[in-house]
């Protein structure tokens, strides 16, 4: 079994148009694999906008037989970056059963799709005053647990939501999991509270690595994700962390672009006209 593994988590800027999230995933998936990672994860509804009112536009039948445009776009992508793949979600639609899941796919370096996990836990909440969010008004819950062999050893895989029940990760560190990969989209109430606070906490009771990766946040979206993608050691140490939020810090603390003096930066205006 390999020893060493570079994984990247592609923090998605997710939008309106499925044609052009999947062709920025396919995109990053490229770049991430020559960057040299193995195995490449995309966040949780990285096809769609995050919404229940999205959900049943965007769901796709997940069918090897018959693949839907995403499904085709994450097997190409897999089998293109030569990557082991764990491809964010999907609303999945259940036509027969008139049902929509929110549906985790992982797919090997041949494009095979290997496993895929349906969300346990459905992200029901309300807190006043900040969030509310009710998945189960349209999405049923899965019933599964589900792990995937790689040459790193077994993963298992939670969305989201499915972070906050310790006995899911548990459950696949006991079955001999290495880590657990979570697709998720927090949001900025509980993001900054309990997003990093659960991938350690997960990682530490269970000594295994956990990675948890988030779309990008977009403030102009009905829901603005927490962002801060994050791999945690079993020491329960962020090993990394994508913080934009650093950015916003240092350009409001050290503010040069307001402070760009644009009218003396042409070439006449190097000439200091007192000597
Ligand atoms: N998409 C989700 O499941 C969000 C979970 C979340 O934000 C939480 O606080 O839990």
């Amino acid at each position: 079994m390999s020893r060493t593994l570079k994984i990247a988590l592609i923090q998605l800027a997710v939008g309106a148009k499925k044609a052009v999230n999947l062709a920025r995933a396919h995109g990053k998936v490229m770049d991430a694999a020559r960057a040299g990672a193995s195995l490449v994860v995309l966040p949780e509804c990285f096809n769609s906008p995050y919404g229940t009112q999205f959900f049943k536009e965007y769901s796709e039948v997940i069918d090897s037989a018959n693949p839907g445009e995403s499904m085709k776009a994450l097997s190409n992508m897999a089998k293109e970056a030569n990557v082991f793949l764990v491809g964010g979600s999907i609303p999945e639609k259940v036509s027969d059963a008139d049902k929509l899941y929110n549906t985790c796919t992982v797919w090997n370096q041949n494009g095979e799709m290997i496993a895929k996990h349906r969300k346990v836990h459905l992200f029901d909440i309300d807190i006043p005053g900040k969030i509310r969010f009710q998945e189960s008004e349209v999405l049923s819950p899965g019933n599964e647990l589900t792990q995937f062999e790689t040459p790193w050893g077994k993963i298992g895989v939670g969305i989201c939501y499915d972070i906050r029940f310790p006995e899911m990760a548990s459950i696949a560190a006991q079955s001999g999991c290495k880590a657990m990969i979570y697709p998720g989209a927090f949001n900025m109430t509980t993001g900054p509270l309990h997003w990093e606070l659960l991938a350690r906490a997960r990682a530490v009771d269970n000594q295994m690595f956990v990675a948890a990766c988030s779309p990008a946040r977009d403030m102009s979206a009905s829901y603005h994700a927490w962002g801060h993608s994050s791999v945690v050691d079993p020491f329960a140490r962020v090993i990394a962390k994508a913080d934009y939020g650093v950015i916003e810090d240092v350009r409001s603390s050290i503010p040069i672009s307001s402070q760009r003096r644009s009218d003396l930066y042409t070439s006449a205006s190097l000439i200091n006209k007192s000597n």
